[in-house]
């Protein structure tokens, strides 16, 4: 491994010194190319060290193999004394002495510490006197795959199956476990009860196999659901203190399963910096599925909380980013899913989990295994042999299985005394009553087809409900011709991994259901078939007896390759380097984002100021937040923008004072930004800033002379845009159009995402290239919006013909000397930010100075009226029009130079400066926003009101 680990850590190095790099001023990294661009490299880079290694350490595995026979070697498992979990679990005690700084003694470097959590250990605890415990092995593909990762310095966290009130046995158990890196959680019987057999046995476990949530009848019932999930949020925080007594820095903690979807969040509250994975062992379900569940948000947010979260198939990582982009409208993008900036990895490409094929492989040729496979040989000789090994659970088909034999002996009374299907069933979760009906039910099954074909000396169906130990299990591996996988969903499935890799002689046939994960990785050797076609399912076995030799060893290859290269051991080592890898990333994504805007630095300079303005947004910035946690998003409310109501006091309040101009700049229309702001003293300025409205005055059009206006004179422009509006409308449930006065924006913010975004697609591709790509109109892309307005109206470029008018309305008399703009802006938007940066370095105290002098009074320029109904509003609309201040320029304001330019070209009346801004006087704040060019952040509408009840009480 230590090759491997070595690749890891260079890769980590290579990725800490890029991100040094981009903190260098003035380097233009790209991260997210260069993020692409390094992890392909790496996985290239770590496939072929991989391959490397393997060729040139042949002795490991010998080495390696002799440890297993010792391991795994000897008799049952169940047996006090046994030494196979210790032998196992030695090897990673090894690893931990092994492990010495940074540098094991070896001169190899030290192993990663990982803290495994999930909900069972690898061994389960029977107690055997008061201080006295045996412990056995754990069934499930959970652990077998787990019991294959040697090359972490892995602890590992979990129940130990048993039920330990008193405190001796805790302390003993504890001690026994430690030896063995186990660490226990101590569930009481009733939490397991609720958390185990309730809410994850008999609600999420059948909803991700798409068995869907359980019929109830009685109120009584639909209560033990909330009190099952108040269970398994405790228990989750049970694990999760666990792990905070255990952790050390630098660790990297990863959880398993849907066990503990709460976990990740729990984790990083207590402590954020922690590396945190999480990984899910069973299928994720389609959206629509996970909609029903009821705690469906609060479990999403959970998870996303991780890192990095992993699944078997690529099925079900879109299934998961799919669920969050639909239930929590959250951004899904090729890496992961996106909240305000924090992104967390998803994926699943770089993790089918695996088996340790080579300890299968060396487990044949045990003698104690020879022994078996002879015994079973003779047993069975002359008929072939079936194999079906499954927990006894509902997903994994096995009445199903059972009567495909049946049709199978049915139509092909030949074979009748030429097969045998032996069916290995796993006693599993038998507290769960639906557990115990489907053993009924497959007892009975059973009994009536060997009923039906036995004979006084055979029967067709040899049925065991219970667990193998793993001699006995490889062995009848090896003798089965054809084995049966019928899962009617299962995450993975490693029974059919362990088969393929323990028929390197025989080639025996793999039928496969479609619905188990193991179908991607070993669909192209195995038969696959749809359990639920029963007929098809007979017909398949038929298939498999009769199968050629050459066929069945050409599909046994292609199996037998993917096994013994995707093992477990490569599964973990993939996921913890994937984990470190995205956490140095996501510091690199930090690093981007601004800080949090300061109440306390706002309030100081407000104070200290003599002349204050203030340039707040509308939407999302002062209205009342609909979407209220726990509350879905209220369509018909919110498309209605309202002020938050408790705004109205404070912004009253601000508005008389006489040091300070407020101004609402807005890509709203001006009808509802007065049924808004009509009653304050503020300045408003609608579309844009379009429009303005002075504190005391009518509306009027800003419009700059040279602003390209004549797509909204044009009637064939605008029969087109409102033709494509419409059918985008009228074609995307849940979306809406607004024809404004200048501009018109489709909305699909309601609407299904994916199938928005689809839409926005095609409508901004008909934009750019269909009959008004020629027209001087601007196609602006935003998150859920494509808006169409006059070419370089923004916001930015608004503000100086704004502050012109403010400062010809003589509004402002002297010099400003402090600046708070807050909005939730589009990109496009954001250049409004720049507009007052000062032109040396934001943080050094510099000063912005600007005169910004009477504009000449000059012709009215009425904006033209044209016959369709967004324009036609217009004819009424009464509003004075002024030349605008920019005349002759370009009136970008975008940033450094802006003011120089504008210097000599306007003064007070008195001829003094307007502006004399000091940098650290100078607040521009995006809100719900991460990636933004503004100085500062602001959650939410919440703090918005928050910051301005101070201001106002300062005032
Ligand atoms: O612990 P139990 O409740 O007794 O259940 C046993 C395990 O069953 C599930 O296994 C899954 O994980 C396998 C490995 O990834 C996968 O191949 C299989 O398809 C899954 O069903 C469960 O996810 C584990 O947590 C349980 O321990
Ligand atoms: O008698 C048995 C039968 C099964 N298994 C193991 O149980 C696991 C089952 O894993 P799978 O992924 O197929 O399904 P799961 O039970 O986890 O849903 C496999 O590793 C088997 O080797 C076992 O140890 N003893």
């Amino acid at each position: 491994m230590s090759t491997h680990i070595c690749a890891t850590c260079c890769l980590k190095f290579h990725l800490q010194a890029e991100l040094q790099s981009s903190q260098v001023p003035g380097s233009k990294y790209n991260y997210n190319s260069a993020i692409l661009r390094t992890r392909l490299e790496r996985l290239l880079r770590e496939r072929e060290l991989r391959k490397s290694n393997r060729s040139s350490h042949p002795n490991e595995e010998v080495r390696d193999g002799n440890r297993d026979v010792d391991v795994f070697g000897d008799g049952p498992l169940s047996t006090e004394g046994d030494n196979w979990q210790e032998e196992f679990l030695e090897g990673i005690a090894a690893a931990r002495e092994l492990a010495d700084g940074c540098e094991r003694k070896d001169g190899q470097p030290a192993k990663q510490r990982l803290l495994v959590v999930a909900n069972r250990l690898p061994v389960s605890a029977v107690r055997r006197g008061e201080e006295s415990w045996a412990l056995e092995m754990s069934v499930g593909g959970l652990v077998s795959a787990l019991l294959g990762v040697n090359d972490f310095e892995a602890r590992w966290i979990g129940w130990a199956g048993v039920n330990v009130p008193d405190e001796i046995g805790q302390r003993s158990l504890t001690i026994a476990l430690a030896e063995k890196r186990c660490i226990p959680v101590f569930l009481d019987e009733e939490i397991v009860h609720q958390y185990y057999n309730g809410y994850c046995n008999n609600i999420l476990w059948p909803l991700f196999h798409y068995l869907g949530l359980p019929q109830e009848d009685r109120l009584a019932t639909t209560r033990g659901f909330q009190s099952q999930f108040d269970a398994y949020k405790k228990a989750n925080q049970m694990f999760a203190d666990v792990v905070n007594e255990h952790y050390e820095e630098g660790d990297v903690v990863w959880c398993h399963d849907y066990h503990l979807m709460f976990l990740p969040k729990c984790l990083k509250d207590y402590n954020n910096e922690m590396k945190v994975g999480w990984f899910l062992h069973t299928p994720f379900p389609s959206s629509e599925i996970h909609r029903t569940l009821p705690s469906r948000s609060e479990l999403l947010r959970s998870v996303l909380a991780a890192d990095l979260v992993g699944f078997h198939t690529y099925d079900y990582a879109r299934h998961f980013v799919s669920a969050c982009t639909r239930i929590l409208g959250l951004e899904g993008t090729p890496e992961g899913v996106e909240d305000q900036g924090k992104l967390t990895r998803v994926a699943a490409v770089f993790f089918p989990i695996g088996i340790d094929s080579d300890r299968f492989i060396r487990a044949l040729e045990l003698p104690q295994v020879k022994d078996h496979i002879k015994e079973l040989k003779d047993r069975f000789a002359g008929r072939k042999v079936m194999l079906g090994v499954d927990r006894l659970d509902m997903i994994k088909g096995i009445p199903q299985k059972i009567l495909a034999f049946e049709k199978f002996l049915e139509e092909n009374p030949l074979w009748r005394d030429g097969v045998v299907l032996l069916q290995i069933a796993v006693p599993t979760r038998t507290d769960v009553p639906e557990y115990q009906k489907l053993t009924c039910q497959v007892h009975e099954i059973v009994g009536r087809i060997n009923g039906r074909f036995g004979t006084l000396t055979a029967v067709p169906i040899h049925h065991l409900d219970r667990t193998l130990d793993f001699q006995a299990l490889c062995a009848l591996y090896a003798v089965t011709d054809v084995a049966l996988v019928t899962s009617l969903r299962d995450g993975m499935n490693l029974v059919s991994y362990e088969f393929v890799a323990c028929q390197a002689s025989k080639k025996g046939v793999l039928i496969l259901s479609e619905f188990a994960g193991a179908a991607q990785s070993l669909g192209a050797g195995a038969i696959l078939v749809n359990p639920w076609n029963i007929t098809e399912v007979a017909a398949s076995i038929g298939y498999a007896l009769n199968m050629p030799a050459d066929e069945r060893e050409k599909r046994h290859h292609h199996n037998f390759m993917h096994v013994t290269t995707h093992t477990s051991q490569e599964w973990a080592e993939t996921f913890v380097s994937e984990l470190n890898d995205s956490i140095v990333e996501a510091q690199m994504r930090t690093r981007q984002i601004p800080p949090l805007l300061r109440t306390r630095d706002v309030l100081q300079c407000y104070l200290q100021s003599n002349n204050r303005l203030l340039i707040l947004g509308f939407n999302a910035t002062l209205t009342e937040p609909v979407d209220a946690p726990g509350r879905r998003v209220d369509q018909f409310k919110e498309m209605e923008l309202k002020l938050h109501p408790d705004l109205r006091e404070p912004l009253k309040k601000l508005c008389n004072d006489p040091k300070t101009t407020i101004v609402v700049l807005s890509g709203s229309e001006r009808s509802v930004l007065d049924k808004n702001f009509g009653e304050y003293s503020l300045w408003l300025a609608a579309e844009h800033g379009m429009f303005v409205r002075p504190t005391k005055g009518e509306w009027m059009t800003t419009m700059p002379e040279n602003l390209h206006m004549d797509w909204v004179d044009s009637v064939k422009v605008q029969d087109v845009l409102l033709h494509v509006f419409e059918y985008f409308t009228e074609r995307t449930p849940r979306s809406h159009f607004e024809p404004r006065e200048t501009s018109l924006v489709w909305n699909y913010k309601y609407a299904d995402v994916e199938f928005g975004r689809l839409q926005a697609k095609d409508m901004l591709q008909h934009l750019w290239t269909g009959p008004i790509s020629n027209a001087s109109v601007e196609v602006v892309q935003g998150g859920r919006s494509v808006e169409v307005r006059a070419v370089g109206v923004t916001k930015g470029a608004a503000i100086d013909r704004i502050l012109g008018e403010i400062v010809h309305n003589k509004d402002v008399k002297a010099p400003i000397d402090y600046v708070l703009c807050i909005g939730h802006f589009l990109p496009k938007d954001e250049d409004i930010y720049n507009f007052f940066e000062p032109e040396l370095p934001a943080g050094l105290a510099t000063t912005a100075r600007a005169n910004i002098g009477n504009p000449v009074n000059g012709s009215a320029s009425n904006l033209p009226i044209g016959r369709n109904g967004f324009r036609a509003r217009c004819s009424n609309a009464p509003y004075k029009s002024f030349p605008n201040s920019d005349k002759g320029t370009s009136s970008n304001g975008n940033g450094a130079g802006w003011w120089s330019k504008m210097r000599d070209r306007f003064t007070l009346q008195e001829g003094s400066s307007v502006l004399d801004l000091k940098s650290e006087n100078y607040f521009s704040c995006a809100v719900g926003r991460k990636r933004s060019s503004a100085r500062y952040l602001l959650g939410s509408s919440a703090d918005v009101v928050s910051l301005m009840k101070e201001l106002a009480e300062v005032s």
